[in-house]
């Protein structure tokens, strides 16, 4: 599984990507609303930070001839080549879209994916990644790792080369679960990543080898 960071706060994105192996970064319009910056702002200032990684940037409009508009202005704007991938939300018109945006060469994040079918219809639609909102739907009584698992066994017996990309996380061990379930890549806040590398045993095994490993060291 690849590591993904869904946030705008830049200042947290630095951080994080001064050790982290992440590839990308996700927006949202909840994210760049959380962040108080303006798309170009916020798209700009994440590609500084992300240089090749990729950059998922999801689309306002409703209607597929306008998605397709924004999601190749946006491409073309922050000159993003392969590494811009266009979100687009699951809907008729989201359908219309991936397909002709693939046809035009953009890459395609379908999101806000609750179900199977959903994903299949996506990933046939062209969609490169697909995004099922695994808190999402825990939170509703449904089983987000779940769907999450029927959608990797999908992308796997149907060969297919679309990657699921779990989304909406509010605990490691969601995290734990779709890694276990095959997802291939997951995005996830900046405090949940820096929570996924924690553990007390760890701070107490490095205290301990600082503590004896001290004056022993003589070669410098
Ligand atoms: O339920 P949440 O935490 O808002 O998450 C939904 C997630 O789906 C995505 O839109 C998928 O990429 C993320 O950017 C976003 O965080």
């Amino acid at each position: 599984m690849i590591y993904l960071a869904d946030t705008a706060d830049i200042q947290a994105l630095k951080d994080l990507y001064d050790f982290f192996p992440l590839t990308g970064v996700t927006t949202n319009p909840t994210i760049l609303k959380q962040s108080g910056l303006k798309l170009s702002e916020a798209i700009q200032n994440i590609i500084d930070i992300v240089g090749r990684g990729s950059v998922h940037v999801q689309v306002m409009s409703n209607k597929a001839e306008e998605m397709v508009k924004e999601a190749k202005t946006y491409k073309s704007y922050f000159n993003l080549g392969d590494n811009f991938y266009a979100k687009i939300p699951i809907s008729i018109e989201g359908y219309k879209a991936m397909r002709i945006l693939k046809d035009a060469g953009v890459n395609v994040t379908a999101t806000a994916i609750f179900t199977q079918q959903q994903a299949l219809v996506a990933s046939r639609a062209g969609a490169d990644f697909v995004a099922p909102y695994v808190s999402r739907l825990d939170n509703i009584s449904s089983h987000g790792i779940e769907v999450v698992g029927d959608i990797v066994k999908n992308t796997k017996e149907f060969k297919l080369d679309t990657k699921v990309l779990a989304a909406s996380f509010k605990t490691v061990d969601q995290i734990h679960r779709v890694s276990m379930a095959g997802a291939q890549s997951a995005t996830i806040n900046p405090e949940l990543l820096f929570q996924l590398i924690k553990h007390p045993m760890t701070d107490i095994s490095i205290a301990q080898f600082e503590k004896d490993g001290e004056g022993l060291y003589n070669i410098f």
